[in-house]
């Protein structure tokens, strides 16, 4: 059992199955061959379920009803299609590279299929050399793909890529099953938790260009869904799907994609605006970013006390979430969360999230947060920082947090402390080490140099406010004329306290 593994996830992934190019077979990937059930654990420890054949083509029967065709029906209401996505078997195809790249890549997308709130029933792939440009996987296999559907009751296939619309039509004739691909689910997902206005009008964006590529692949299905209606009765003579439909729909897609383009616009003047004021105010900023599910709300909430959503959810975070906070010295700055990120992020949602992301490339530091107890910390960190170098955010000074200490093997922090001298090592869970987290954020903060000298009357309290939260003061001495200062400042401020200057011969 060459591929045999058993992922170290708390996802319902019981097998992995593996199918080969060169012998022809596919291998199941129980990892005791003599306690391989006839259907996944998952399936077994549901009461109610019998592996009769014929409940399982009853079964069948019944959620292709359910299933994808009467769910085009949404199109032509100009809004996405919900997956709803249940009961799903993973499919990769793993074309090159370690087999445990192959497996982290799988429980990712496992991960994400529970964060769509669905359950993962089982998860194969196959070794081949691409992608098949009809199937994606092996003409061949999908035959056995349709008896795995099949056994295990799945409603939904999930390939781990970004496949054509024939690749998933192709599929779904076959399958009988909805299939849906990588960037459809991080799509749903990205709707399921997007609160702010202008998260939930950058993904409905970002789905509606989706959608209307896949508009021109799913024509023959819309044509033929009719007849799958009437068989249901549904629908009869209601509805006259076909080109023309198909043309209208377009046409609303484009006319719904420029509205929201001209919204994001507004909406992003607006963001501008906001930030070109803290930086007249020379507060700075903070951000953190990083792989999903790295813990970055979490980091923030013990940071700041910032009650950000934390979820054991991949996105937990969409909205920008900016807290105002201090140095222990007393100098203000602001620390935001941001949307995590993840391997193969759709390109359309790269762009869709643009203005998110651009935060990253404005801040004075970022706070890239690495979950050190996940099975690959390095390639997150890699391809995170690839998509800093996309944004032009690799300038920033980066200061790497190796989060969930706790967890980690102290074997795994070693070698990352190794990559990463500079790195601070934390547990957001336990506390330890968010202490030094924060010293070294107060540390890297960029410090203001323009140098005053000043003598303050009492009444200017709010400048000495001021000074306090944005300046340094290396010397203050009170006298019967007020406060006497030394130290440094923003221009801003600088040039607000310059009437007060101290002359030389004070
Ligand atoms: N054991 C342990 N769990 C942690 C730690 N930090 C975060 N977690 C858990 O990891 C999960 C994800 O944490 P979040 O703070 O939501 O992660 P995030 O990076 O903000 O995730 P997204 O916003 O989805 O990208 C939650 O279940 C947290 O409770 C830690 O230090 N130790
Ligand atoms: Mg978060």
């Amino acid at each position: 059992m060459t591929h045999a593994h058993d992922f170290t996830l708390d996802a319902e992934l019981d097998a992995t199955t593996t199918w080969d190019d060169q012998d022809g077979d596919f291998e199941s990937g129980y990892a005791d061959d003599t306690d391989a059930p006839a259907v996944p654990k998952a399936d077994r420890s549901r009461p109610g379920y019998s592996t009769g054949d014929l409940d399982l083509v009853e079964r069948h029967e019944l959620r292709r009803v359910a299933s994808l065709r009467t769910e085009l029906e949404d199109i032509s209401e100009v809004e996405y299609r919900q997956l709803r996505l249940e009961r799903v078997v993973l499919v990769g195809v793993w074309t090159g590279g370690r087999v445990e790249d192959a497996e982290n890549s799988m429980a990712e997308l496992a991960l994400l299929a529970e964060t769509a709130g669905s359950e993962v029933l089982e998860a194969i792939y196959q070794r081949r050399q691409n992608p098949d440009p009809a199937t994606y996987i092996g003409r061949g296999k999908v035959e056995g793909l349709a008896e795995i559907v099949l056994a295990t009751g799945a409603d939904t296939v999930v390939c781990d890529g970004d496949l054509a619309p024939s690749q998933l039509r192709n599929l779904e004739d076959k399958l009988k099953v909805k299939v849906v691909d990588r960037t459809a689910l991080i799509l749903d997902i990205f709707s399921q938790h997007a609160k702010s206005r202008e998260g939930k009008a950058q993904v409905e964006l970002a789905q509606l260009s989706y959608m209307k590529q896949r508009l021109r692949g799913w024509g023959g299905n819309l044509s033929r869904q009719a007849g799958g209606r009437v068989a249901a009765g549904a629908g009869i003579g209601s509805r006259g799907p076909g080109e023309t439909k198909i043309e209208t729909d377009r046409r609303r897609i484009n006319t719904k994609i420029a509205k929201l383009r001209r919204e994001l616009a507004d909406m992003r003047g607006t963001r501008d605006t906001k930030r070109s004021q803290r930086s007249d105010r020379q507060v700075p900023a903070v951000v953190i970013a990083g792989y999903t599910n790295a813990g970055k709300s979490s980091l923030l909430n013990r940071l700041t006390d910032a009650g950000v959503l934390v979820e054991d959810a991949l996105f937990a975070t969409l909205d920008p979430t900016t807290r105002k906070t201090t140095t222990t010295d007393g100098r203000v700055y602001t620390m935001s969360d941001t949307v995590g990120f993840v391997r193969h992020l759709p390109h359309q949602l790269v762009e869709a999230f643009r203005s998110t992301l651009e935060e990253v490339a404005d801040a004075d530091l970022v706070l890239h947060v690495v979950d050190g107890s996940h099975p690959d910390p390095e390639g997150q960190l890699t391809a995170v920082r690839e998509v800093f170098a996309e944004i032009d955010a690799d300038k920033v000074p980066e200061l790497v947090v190796i989060n969930k200490a706790d967890l980690a093997d102290p074997m795994v922090l070693a070698r990352l402390l190794q990559r990463e001298p500079h790195a601070v090592v934390v547990s957001a869970h336990t506390g330890e080490g968010v202490d030094a987290v924060r010293a070294a954020v107060e540390a890297e903060l960029p410090h203001p140099t323009e140098p005053f000298e000043v003598l303050l009357p009492y009444e200017r309290g709010d400048l000495l406010n001021k000074i306090h939260q944005n300046g340094e003061i290396d010397e203050l001495e009170h006298t019967a004329d007020g406060t006497l200062l030394r130290g440094r400042a923003h221009g801003g401020l600088a040039g607000e306290l310059a009437e007060y200057a101290v002359t030389t011969a004070g």
